[in-house]
């Protein structure tokens, strides 16, 4: 079938099988799904526009109104909170229009789609809708995120949706890191940090301040929205809520953050709480708060999140055409991110996009090493730990909350654990700076894992890896400040290439000029 066909209106006829419940199908309203735990009649619209030729909208319409007009009345994809790695005989369930954050055990929640649904099309069928849609400024698929609406929140109106047009992040060939420093030709870095407020996070906010942009206007009692924050997260919820004129809170570690980042929430308008405690006392500070106040939880213990992020990985194999990469590296700290990657990769194998999903690999601040000690313990014994200062400052974290679901992810991807030393990490991201990358001091503990696990032979020459960069390398500057000036009390500073101090006059200009060209490489 030509893709045209599936996409624009008057092509549809081509169809031979036309479909009554394809999701870009323009037909009059269907009933709507019976999902057990819904609690609305949501209709919803996830209809694509239609495909060229598209004529311009008139000066008094807005991408929104565009899209309105081009809503159809309702779909059968649905999703709802289940238990997290529930058992099949488990009924517990909620709506997503509920306010919940845990099972009646206590334990954590999941997003569950109806995949059977999302099964009524093929693989072949989702990957050209998905590729369709990339970067267009068509409301709301323009997004990376809402580009995969239909496995994300299939039931929000696109009118409720809250977006910067996140996600479609580079994903970039770390041609001469790769050569230089670890004989790799196939080695990419995901810059899930040059987005719009510097982080992944805003790929999991756009989804969660959708919903509580929906939850507000259905009267649900949220006031705001909270968060405890070593920084990213923050800066992602107080962006996306000041967008949508909603209240944000934030509570975040006094002076554990940098400054780049406490300015971010600051800058957009959040209540920002600095409280003398670390992330670990603030993340059990907002527990308490946000189950008293109707203040909404916005931290990835919120399940919402991690649908978002979990697109980033679909990105990643659309990049590569389908293609499955060996190796997945995601460094990690309250670990719902690598359950998330888990999460996007499984589903498209399971959709029939691609037949195998990646190895993960968990890579964590030995400053901060929870899940690495549970590991190395063969998964026999977990124990949250005080995590101790590192560069990798947003991943100071010693009691993660999604710990249940990065062990699910680890075991089901055949994944490793690594850590590495604040040495280790500084070193490698120097090194990738040196190679024209700009990285945050978490990808650099990635890259740590990378190079051990290069060294042990575990990760091949010409494995295809991909190395997730989690956030914007200007949001730690002063951590690069302290390296290149060799200011850090017992780290050589390898890498560091400090500024020369020379004198306003030819001569010495010159000769620390000639010095330097005579020892530089001739050759690439
Ligand atoms: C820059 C950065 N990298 C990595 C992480 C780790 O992600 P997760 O908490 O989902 O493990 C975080 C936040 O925790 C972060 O802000
Ligand atoms: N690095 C995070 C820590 C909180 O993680 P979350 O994903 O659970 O919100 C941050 O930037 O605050």
């Amino acid at each position: 079938m030509a893709l045209s066909s599936l996409f624009h209106p008057s092509l549809s006829s081509l169809n031979p099988k036309p479909n009554p419940s394809h999701p870009n199908a323009v037909t009059k309203h269907r009933p709507a799904p019976i999902v057990k735990c819904a609690t609305s009649s949501t209709t919803s619209s996830n209809s694509p526009p239609p495909l060229s030729p598209k004529v311009r909208r008139s000066a008094d319409e807005n991408i929104r109104d565009e899209a309105r007009r081009h809503r159809v009345a309702s779909n059968n994809f649905s999703a709802k909170y289940v238990p997290f790695n529930a058992g099949f005989d488990s009924t517990e369930c909620y709506s997503l229009e509920e306010i919940v954050y845990r099972s009646r055990s206590g334990g954590l929640l999941d997003v569950q789609h109806d995949i059977n649904a999302l099964k009524t099309f093929d693989g072949a069928y989702w990957r050209q809708l998905f590729d369709s849609r990339v970067g267009k400024t068509t409301w709301p698929y323009g997004s990376g995120v809402w580009s995969k609406k239909e496995w994300v929140l299939p039931e929000i109106d696109d009118d409720d949706i809250v977006s910067a047009f996140e996600g479609n992040s580079n994903l970039f060939w770390a041609e001469r890191f790769g050569k230089q420093f670890l004989g790799m030709n196939d080695l990419w870095v995901k810059h899930c940090g040059i987005s719009h407020t510097g982080s992944f996070k805003d790929l999991g906010m756009t989804v969660l301040v959708s919903q509580v942009n929906r939850l507000r206007k259905l009267k649900r009692p949220v006031v705001g929205v909270g968060c405890a924050s070593t920084g990213d997260t923050s800066a992602a919820l107080s962006a996306y809520c000041a967008s949508a004129g909603i209240p944000s809170i934030v509570f975040l570690p006094a002076n554990k953050i940098s400054m780049a980042q406490l300015v971010q929430p600051i800058a957009n308008g959040a209540f920002v709480l600095s409280i003398d405690t670390d992330f670990d006392g603030c993340m059990k500070l907002i527990r308490e708060i946000t189950s008293e106040l109707p203040i909404y939880l916005a931290n990835s213990l919120n399940s919402l999140r991690l649908e978002g992020q979990k697109t980033a990985a679909i990105e990643i194999l659309q990049q590569f055409d389908w293609e499955v990469p060996d190796w997945v590296i995601v460094p990690g700290g309250n670990l719902g991110n690598i359950y998330a990657f888990y999460k996007g990769f499984r589903m498209c194998q399971e959709l029939g996009l691609v037949d195998r999903i990646p190895r993960l690999v968990c890579a964590q601040a030995a400053n901060a090493n929870p899940l690495y000690l549970y590991y190395k313990s063969g998964w026999k014994d977990f124990n949250p730990v005080k995590a101790n200062s590192t560069f990798a400052s947003a991943i100071q974290i010693g009691d993660p909350v999604s710990i249940d679901r990065a062990v699910f992810a680890l075991k089901n991807s055949d994944g490793i654990v690594e850590e590495a030393s604040e040495e280790e990490l500084m070193d490698a991201m120097a090194q990738a700076d040196s190679t024209g990358m700009f990285i945050c001091p978490h990808t650099g503990v990635a890259l740590t894992a990378l190079i051990k696990l290069r060294k042990s032979g575990v990760i091949g020459a010409s494995d295809r890896t991909v190395v997730v960069s989690t956030a914007h390398g200007l949001k730690f500057t002063q951590s690069k400040i302290d390296y290149h000036s060799k200011a850090i009390p017992d780290m050589a500073c390898r890498f560091a290439n400090p500024p020369v101090q020379v004198k306003a006059d030819f001569g010495s200009v010159m000769d620390v000029l000639k010095n330097f060209l005579l020892k530089a490489p001739k050759d690439k």
